[in-house]
């Protein structure tokens, strides 16, 4: 787009470079009227400030100081903001003094952070817009580095030029354009900026990857590193159509996210359909690593029944073949915490999903499984909680009581798993059914009864207590 308002100040367009940052945000609908621009002080995002000025753009500018190269670092932030006051824009400068010295992935840590700062200052300022200075360089070199770490579609798609979060738009209107191009238009202006000692330190990936392989890929194939760019764009569009094809197939949100495979004409579809899945049942946490998905691709294809995986933050995958892949939420119950089970519904309690229907009968195909139990309608309402130390079960036919910790150690119930069994309780509090396994004698199902409730329960780790 062409920013509205603003006229331009620059003197002219030396190389053409305006106008492929005018035709990146016109073709992805940037909104760059006052975005909040992330300037490090290196070149390309100080050529990123003077163009949105040079479009007539009002850019807030955000540098976020994270101390880590001492005094470098202060020269960094007294640049941006002495650019800023040069340019009479509006400026703050966040220092952050979190301990980033240790641990493994000190860049990615130090930019998780700073887009953590960016969003907070966009929110508190009310702008929409966030704007970084990443180019088509950036694009190819993540691209090379994904490509050699074995990444699948999505990671060769590379840096999207525009993503949404909700209101936000993460833009990067300098995509379409090189580094080359970058330090051109900058030497033109006259305008300096800031050289980032660890660019040249060959410890890290990237830098050699921007040093020694692009620089031998562009002499074998001139135009290479733009190229890639190219490739990485193109496979971001197919992307966006896999992901559009396999967000058909994903059901349900937060609690319990199914994907039916059957509803995906292709294998290849359903990795991606889990990607999204998982990604919906724990929009906090980390993207579902491929080597997951794979196993669970395998899971399917072995057709061996119903399989559960754990994943981390407390999810579970149940993996039930050829049918479903449900992804749950592992929560453990609070003590006392109890769900009223009512005839027609589906309930969830931790990791379990009860459906509760009435019936006229008793089905003979039920008989032979431990998952579904009957009970008298009459003697509820039913309530299903975990077991409790206090808790006892008069069970079928044989007259008397039993503890319900006893029932499940004569049923082999490993100690660990005891404590965690969830039970019906039926409307005068006591056990009525122990999942999996016994009924309690005044609520079974008898000569006398009127309505009757069946109740089928799922574990979302399959498999008997
Ligand atoms: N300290 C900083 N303060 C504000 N913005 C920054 C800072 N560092 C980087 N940026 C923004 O991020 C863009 C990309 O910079 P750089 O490639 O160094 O960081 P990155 O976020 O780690 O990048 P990538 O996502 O490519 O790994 C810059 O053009 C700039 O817009």
């Amino acid at each position: 787009m062409k920013p509205e308002g603003g006229a331009r100040t620059d003197s002219g367009d030396p190389g053409g470079f305006l106008r492929r940052v005018e035709e990146t945000a016109r073709r992805w609908r940037m909104d760059l009227r006052r975005p909040l621009a992330l300037v490090s002080g290196g070149p390309d995002s100080v050529a990123l400030l003077r163009a949105l000025c040079d479009l007539g753009a009002e850019p807030v500018v955000l540098h976020v100081d994270h101390g880590l190269r001492g005094a470098e670092s202060e020269g960094d932030a007294a640049f941006v903001g002495a650019l800023a006051r040069a340019l009479g824009l509006d400026c703050e400068v966040r220092t952050v003094r979190s301990d980033l010295s240790r641990g493994a992935n000190l860049q990615e840590r130090a930019r998780e952070e700073r887009y953590a700062i960016a969003r907070e200052v966009a929110r508190e300022r009310g702008l929409r817009t966030l704007a970084t200075g990443h180019t088509s360089d950036d694009v190819a070199e993540t691209t090379l580095m994904n490509l050699a770490r074995g990444s699948g579609l999505r990671g060769l798609a590379g840096i999207p030029p525009l993503r949404r979060e909700g209101e936000l738009a993460v833009v990067r209107p300098l995509i379409g354009t090189t580094r080359a191009e970058v330090l051109a238009y900058l030497a033109a202006l006259g305008q300096g900026f800031r050289t980032d000692s660890t660019n040249a330190l060959p410890k890290y990936a990237r830098n050699r990857l921007r040093h020694e392989v692009l620089p031998a890929l562009e002499s074998l194939y001139p135009g290479a590193s733009r190229n890639v760019a190219r490739t990485s764009g193109l496979l971001r569009r197919d992307l966006e159509v896999v992901e559009g094809l396999a967000e058909r197939a994903v059901e349900g949100r937060a609690d319990e996210v199914v994907v039916l495979p059957e509803r995906l004409a292709h294998p290849g579809l359903l990795g991606h359909a889990l990607r999204l899945a998982h990604a919906r049942a724990a929009p906090e946490s980390d993207p579902l690593p491929s080597g997951r998905v794979e196993e669970i691709l395998a899971k399917l294809e072995s057709r061996e029944g119903t399989v559960t995986l754990d994943l981390p933050d407390g999810l579970l995958c149940a993996v039930r073949f050829g049918r479903e892949v449900a992804f749950y939420r592992r929560r453990a119950a609070k003590a006392g915490e109890s769900v009223a089970l009512e005839a027609g519904g589906e309930f969830h309690f931790e990791g379990w999903k009860i459906a509760v229907e009435e019936r006229e009968t008793f089905d003979r195909r039920d008989a032979a499984r431990p998952e579904v139990a009957y009970l008298d309608a009459g003697a509820g309402p039913y309530r299903v909680r975990r077991v409790e130390e206090a808790d006892t079960i008069q069970p079928l036919g044989l007259g008397g009581t039993k503890k319900v910790f006893k029932a499940l150690m004569d049923r082999k119930v490993p100690a660990d798993k005891r404590s965690r069994t969830p039970v019906v309780v039926g409307g005068d509090g006591r056990v009525a059914w122990i999942f999996l396994g016994e009924t309690g004698e005044p609520f079974a199902v008898g000569e006398r009864t009127g309505r009757v409730l069946r109740l089928e329960v799922r574990e979302a780790s399959g498999g008997r207590l």
